[in-house]
This record gives C-alpha cells, structure tokens and sequence, in this order.
C-alpha cells in the first residue's frame, strides 16, 4: 500500500486547473454501451475509479482509443457478453461503484444486465433498491444470487416506459434508470430524480446522441424512448468536488491559490457553503481566486445567533462528498460549527485521527460533528495515518499539509481513487509531499 510523506507548515501558492469530474465521468463512461456508434469523451480525469471502469469496458470488448490527454474514443458495436458470466467480470465489476451504471445501459440495449455487489467507498450503506425497483418498473425481471452477492435483471421483450416516484433521489440510480429508460417503448416520467450536475450532463449527452430527455436539471424528467441512439462528442466539467478540496486545502494553509475555469454556473452552494465558514471566496471570471487567509476566518452565525450547521442534502443542496473537507476546514476557524452528515453513517469517523492531531471535535454520534475551531491559536500536530475513503483521505492530507512537522498517510490508493497525480500538483503549487 502506497505512503505520503509530508511536511506541512508550509504555505502553498499558485494556479491549479481541477481535473475532469470522477463522478460524472462514471456515467458517462457507462453511456457510451447505449450505441453501435464512437463516441468520444473529453476531460476524463486520470484516477483509479474511471481507469477501472475503462478496464471493464476493454473486457466487455468496447473498442477504447486513447485519442489525446483525457479524451478516448469508445464504440461498443460488438460486444462480448458472455465477459459478464466469467469470474473476471465479478472481480472488475466489484471493484468500484460506478460500474452499477453499466447495468442500465445492457438492459436497455441487450435485454438483461448483471453485476456483482459494486464496490466504492465504505462510508455506511449503500442500498441499490432504487435502481432495481425502476428497472422492474420499466418490465424487467429481478433475481439476486444472496450467495455470490449477485444481482441480475433480465427483460427479453424490450423495456415500457412508465411513471415512477423513486423513493430515495439516489445519484447513480437516476443515471442507471435514465439510461434504460431512453431506449424504452413509450414514455417515462421519473419524479423525485436525482439533478446533480453529473446528471445534467448525461442527460444533455443523450440527448445529444438523440435520447428525448426533458425536465434536465429538475427533478422530474419525462422521457421519451427512441428505437436507437447515435455517436456523439462529450465533454466532462471540471471537478466540484476536487475544487471544493481545494479551497479547503487553501484556507487551511492560508495560502493564495487561484482554481482555473471552474465553471462557476454549475457549482450550486459549494462556494456560499466554504463562505459560511468566513473563508474569501472571489470570483475572477471563470476562475476562483481564494486569498491568503492571514488572519483566520470566522464561521457565521445564523440570523438568530444561534451556533453555524453544515448538512448535506441532494442537490442543490451540499454535497455529502464535500462535509470532511468542510469539516477539516472548520478545525482551525473562529468559532464553532456542527456538521451534520445526513446521507451517510460511516464518513465521519475519520474525525478521530484529527483528534488525535489536536483538533477539537466532539463526535455527538456517527452523522453529527460538533467542531470548536482552534483559530490558528494551536497548530495541529504531524501524525501517522491512514485514509478510510477518497474525501475523508484528502481531508487528512489537508490536515497533514497544515500541521506543523512530519505526517505520513497509508493506504493513499483511497485517494488515488478520486485525485489526479495529486502529489504532482501539490509541489507545483509548494508543498512538501513525498509518495513511498
Ligand atoms: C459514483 C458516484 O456517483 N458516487 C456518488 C453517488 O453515490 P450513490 O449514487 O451510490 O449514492 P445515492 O445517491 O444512491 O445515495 C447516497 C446515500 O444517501 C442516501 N440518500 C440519498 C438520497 C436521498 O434522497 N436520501 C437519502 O437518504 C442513500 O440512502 C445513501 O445512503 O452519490 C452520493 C450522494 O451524493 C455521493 O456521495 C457519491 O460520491
Ligand atoms: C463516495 C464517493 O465515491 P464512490 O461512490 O465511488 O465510492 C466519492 O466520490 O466521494
């Protein structure tokens, strides 16, 4: 397992361009199974997850070109199902959860679709009923092996569109359900849809490949199935999640950074969120220009006073991928700040290495934090450590670039899994980071 060494204290500055966004990448990748055409993605970033899900389709004998930095081609026009009965298929499909969206995309095209229980981060549960009861909706037959943890949908005379009010907003199942849905008799009408930009983005991507998607970016969207779909030129959005880690990682250092093309029409309440936390967030056409936070930043209060909550909710609410940042961040405020993670039980149990680090924390249980911030009056201490999941990692790694001295971080694959060259990129902008 891979290691950074870091010596933090140290003030960072400079220009970063955010790579291409992991978790729209996922979804995208997955679409490219909806036709017999090439299809030619752009920006795709390059992090473990989406290198294994272009692994996956290679094995599902998807034709993939490398046509330049971050843009492959794909053109599934003969492709090897019997790939999905072998043992190889249950190691790669299990590997990350971004590969539950390929199982739309079959259905729709092929008549049946199967994974393996998908892998990703282990941040709590992680149900896929949503996905399973849309597909039964749309005509499919469901079956689960219990044993091999086995899930399989099957539906030979072609999918019927209907209306459906899925029980949770669930990001990768409104994209698995959409994906089958497109190709569908008749029309479909999802309520309560997931409207991440992630999923804006595939919409506006079938749509360009000739799906009939309307209602992109609510939460209800009426589709309208066509018979076929067609090639098409895709280009990804940069990260909201990677820029996020970034302005926390320069608050935390106080150091002067400027985050490139961002796309600032597409981040929702990210910056107004990092703002709540009394962190300068300045907009410079495109780009993002945090400055030198020399003299700390305060959290607001509320209106009545009343002490600052930090939740996550489906969008446009906060996105729960974002609340460890937000919460490492909180660790050296003025003031005091509860982070309430809704969505997820496990996430926050990274909070006992920053403890240990020296910050104040007060795990009220496992989705709330209580964090009283230090105001830069005490420094966080080095330590050794190791990353549970990606944003909990780069937390940590915000953490060790803040305190003072040596810390090491194990188990660093978490955050290769959703960060680009991120060693690289931080000594571009002056840290100290070794990778062992
Ligand atoms: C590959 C990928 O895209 N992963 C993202 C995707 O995971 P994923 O699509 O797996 O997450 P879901 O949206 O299905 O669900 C996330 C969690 O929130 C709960 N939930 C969800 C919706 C809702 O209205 N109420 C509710 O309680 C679910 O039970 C689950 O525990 O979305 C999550 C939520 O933004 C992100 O953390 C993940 O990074
Ligand atoms: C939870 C995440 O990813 P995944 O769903 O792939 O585990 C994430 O990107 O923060």
């Amino acid at each position: 397992m891979g290691i950074f060494q870091i010596e933090g204290g140290h003030r960072l500055s400079g220009e970063i361009q955010p790579q291409g966004a992991k978790n729209e990448a996922l979804q995208i990748l997955c679409a490219v199974l909806l036709t017999d055409e090439k299809v030619i993605i752009n920006n795709i970033p390059a992090i473990v997850d989406v290198n294994k899900l272009i692994n996956l389709l290679r094995n599902l004998a998807v034709k993939v070109e490398n046509i330049g930095k971050g843009a492959y081609s794909f053109q599934s026009d003969n492709l090897n199902l019997d790939y999905l009965n072998s043992e190889q298929f249950k190691i790669d499909g299990s590997s990350l959860r971004g590969s539950i969206m390929i199982v739309g995309p079959l259905l729709a095209r092929f008549g049946k679709g199967f994974i393996p229980k998908p892998g990703g981060d282990k941040i709590g549960r992680r149900r896929l009923d949503t996905h399973f009861e849309g597909f039964i909706k749309l005509g499919a037959k469901f079956r689960y092996n219990k044993e091999e943890r086995f899930y399989g949908v099957e539906a030979p005379n072609g999918l019927k569109g209907d209306f459906m009010l899925l029980e949770e907003a669930s990001v990768t199942g409104t994209a698995n359900i959409v994906m089958a849905a497109v190709l569908a008799e008749g029309t479909t009408t999802i309520y309560n849809a997931a409207c991440e930009p992630y999923l804006q983005q595939l919409c506006n991507m079938l749509n360009s490949m000739g799906a009939k998607i309307s209602g992109v970016g609510s939460n209800l969207l009426t589709i309208e199935g066509v018979s076929s779909l067609k090639g098409c030129e895709h280009r990804i959005l940069p990260d909201m999640v990677e820029i996020g880690s970034w302005i926390g990682m320069a608050a935390m250092t106080k150091s002067e950074i400027t985050i490139k093309n961002v796309r600032w029409d597409m981040l929702g309440i990210i910056p107004t969120t990092f703002r709540k936390l009394g962190i300068t967030i300045e907009r410079k056409g495109d780009d993002i220009f945090i400055p030198a936070h020399t003299k700390g930043y305060e959290v607001q209060n509320f209106i009545d006073g009343s002490i600052m909550n930090i939740s996550d909710a489906p969008w446009p609410g906060f996105t729960p991928d974002l609340l460890s940042i937000i919460l490492v961040v909180a660790t050296q405020a003025r003031g005091s700040v509860l982070i309430h993670q809704k969505m997820f039980e496990s996430r926050l149990f990274f909070v006992d290495k920053l403890i240990d680090m020296g910050a104040k924390i007060i795990l009220c249980d496992p989705h709330r934090a209580t964090v009283i911030g230090h105001d830069f009056q005490s420094q966080l201490k080095a330590t050794t450590m190791s990353s549970p999941d990606i944003r909990a990692g780069i937390s940590l790694l915000i953490a060790a670039l803040s305190a003072e001295g040596k810390s090491t971080i194990h188990n660093i694959e978490q955050i290769d899994r959703g960060y680009e060259n991120i060693e690289e990129r931080l000594k571009a902008i002056g840290a100290r980071i070794t990778r062992i």
